[in-house]
């Protein structure tokens, strides 16, 4: 079913610590609003610094309970329990997630659920078949020594979430932590705090071990979010958001001297030579532009397109960008709403600076009419603009709206350095049927991740991450390990 009907969802969220739901002890609350009507559906309970503390505590303790206790087969097989509730709650993780972000119940079907359950099943395989490392090492009396790794659990970690992706960024990150031996304290955004209170609720049901996964809703600074990354007792800090807030936890993390590993944000660059394949090309750039409503990290906000195929290219993208439907819920291609009142005012203010500089807006650049229940939803229209400087604020910040400014170019290494000039380095993608100039491409692209006549085809092995303003580390299959594991050499004199 991919209606956009909604179903009923539960209207108090709850923090869960050491395998129980409560709410916040200081009796704080704040309103859980569905963007896509504007409405408020409900409340969430928002944890104090002393319930904060009280869920570092239990994932500590946790850790030398009968969860620290366990077999990497124990661990594997109550992992793999996970993915298979996640897929038997299937449609109250869709009617959570979309209550919390008003995206079309097709794309969370299609994407973020079933990504939720796959990254716990991913993770499980891979510390099930993970390999070791060792050396045969000569020792100076003519001997022998054997040198073996062996990767421990690190700790608590502590994983701060946004609100774009909920299920499918927490549990990439909660997947590997526990897959790895860790105990987790989640911190969803404040704006999605639905999917992760869920989530509790399967831990329970598959005998999880109380304390391995908790969850303390509430803001950055100044409250949850702050609260626990200054917890001394937490390890290591896994988040995925805004560069800013990056900086801003890493300052906590350096108090000590706690890993840290950071998915943040980007601008991202498409690279449309004349040879590419047209249809392709807009397929995949329509999606990169526009899906969730460009609230993807991984999405594009900068397309260059050789010149001969220029005109062609906006006309075209123009179309994909008039076939969606912002606010007609129930419509196939309807377009979701911004995440919040604010980001919307923030995406608008972008949309009126491009015009400032004097972009021609080919199509949007506004607000839709939408009518019905709908009317106070957060929605914008797709927009493209041509005719940008390349050092447009549009073409320089990230914005992350349903928007993307279209630029021609005129050789390889001109659009090269185009592309790279820019603090973020998250990912990027290509489209030509030139092989060779697809390899030469994609590999001078300074990313964490280059696409090639595709975008956000997942492997989840792979390594995944951004450089620049973009991340600190990778995740994704045994790079994963790399952050949430503590390696340690055994040397041994035969
Ligand atoms: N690189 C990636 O994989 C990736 C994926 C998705 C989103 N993003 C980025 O995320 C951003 C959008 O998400 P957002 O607006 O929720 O990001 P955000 O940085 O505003 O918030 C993310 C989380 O951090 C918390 N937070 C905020 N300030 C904090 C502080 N001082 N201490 C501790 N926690 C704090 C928030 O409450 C929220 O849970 C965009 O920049 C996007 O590019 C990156
Ligand atoms: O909005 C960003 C989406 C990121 C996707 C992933 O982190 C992933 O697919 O693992």
């Amino acid at each position: 079913m991919t209606t956009n009907s909604p179903r009923p969802v539960a209207d108090h969220i709850l923090n869960f610590i050491g395998g129980s739901y409560r709410k916040g002890s200081q009796g704080k609350t704040f309103d859980n609003v569905n963007p896509a009507t504007g409405q408020t559906i409900g409340t969430v309970y928002e944890a104090s610094e002393a319930d904060v503390a009280d869920a570092v505590a239990a994932a500590k303790a946790a850790l030398d309970g009968p969860w620290g206790k366990m077999t990497t087969a124990e661990r594997v097989k109550l992992i793999v329990a996970v993915a298979a509730e996640i897929e038997r709650r299937a449609d109250d993780f869709l009617d959570a997630e979309v209550a919390d972000t008003g995206k079309p119940r097709h794309v969370a079907s299609h994407i973020d659920i079933p990504r939720g359950a796959a990254n716990f099943r991913m993770f499980a395989d891979v510390i099930a078949t993970m390999p070791g490392e060792s050396f045969t090492t000569p020792t100076p009396d003519g001997g022998q020594a054997i040198n073996y790794a062996v990767r421990k659990a690190k700790g608590v970690i502590a994983v701060i979430c946004p609100w774009n992706f909920p299920l499918l960024l927490m549990t990439w990150k909660v997947g590997p932590a526990l897959a790895c031996g860790n105990t987790v304290v989640v911190k969803p955004s404040e704006e999605t705090p639905r999917t992760a209170a869920l989530l509790g609720e399967v831990m329970n049901a598959v005998g999880m071990p109380q304390g391995v996964y908790n969850v303390v809703h509430g803001f950055g600074g100044g409250s949850a979010g702050e609260f626990l990354t200054s917890n001394k007792d937490v390890d290591a800090i896994t988040f995925t958001g805004e560069t800013g807030t990056g900086q801003a936890i890493m300052q906590k993390a350096a108090v000590g001297v706690r890993d840290v590993s950071f998915e943040l944000g980007g601008k991202n660059a498409a690279i449309v030579f004349a040879d590419a394949d047209l249809d392709k090309a807009i397929e995949g750039l329509s999606r990169s532009v526009f899906l969730n409503t460009g609230q993807v990290c991984l999405g594009t906000e900068r397309v260059y397109v050789e010149r001969p195929l220029f005109d062609e290219f906006v006309r075209r993208m123009t179309l994909a960008a008039q076939a969606f439907k912002p606010g007609s819920m129930g419509d196939p291609a309807y377009l979701g709403p911004l995440s919040s009142a604010e980001h919307r005012d923030k995406v608008l203010g972008y949309y009126a600076k491009a015009v400032e500089e004097g972009a021609t807006v080919v199509t949007g650049g506004g607000v839709p009419k939408v009518e019905g229940d709908q009317a106070g939803g957060f929605y914008v229209e797709p927009t493209l603009w041509t005719g940008l400087a390349h050092d447009a604020t549009v073409i320089r910040e990230e914005i992350f709206g349903p928007c993307c400014g279209v630029i021609p170019f005129d050789s390889e290494d001109e659009v090269i350095a185009l592309a790279n000039d820019t603090d973020y380095g998250l990912c990027a993608t290509v489209w030509t049927e030139n092989v060779s100039r697809a390899h030469r491409v994609a590999a001078a692209m300074q990313v964490g991740v280059c696409w090639v006549n595709c975008w956000f085809l997942r492997d989840l092995r792979t390594a995944f991450g951004g450089s620049g303003h973009s991340g600190i580390g990778r995740e994704g299959g045994v790079h994963s390990l790399e952050f949430y594991t503590e390696t340690a050499n055994i040397c041994v004199k035969l």
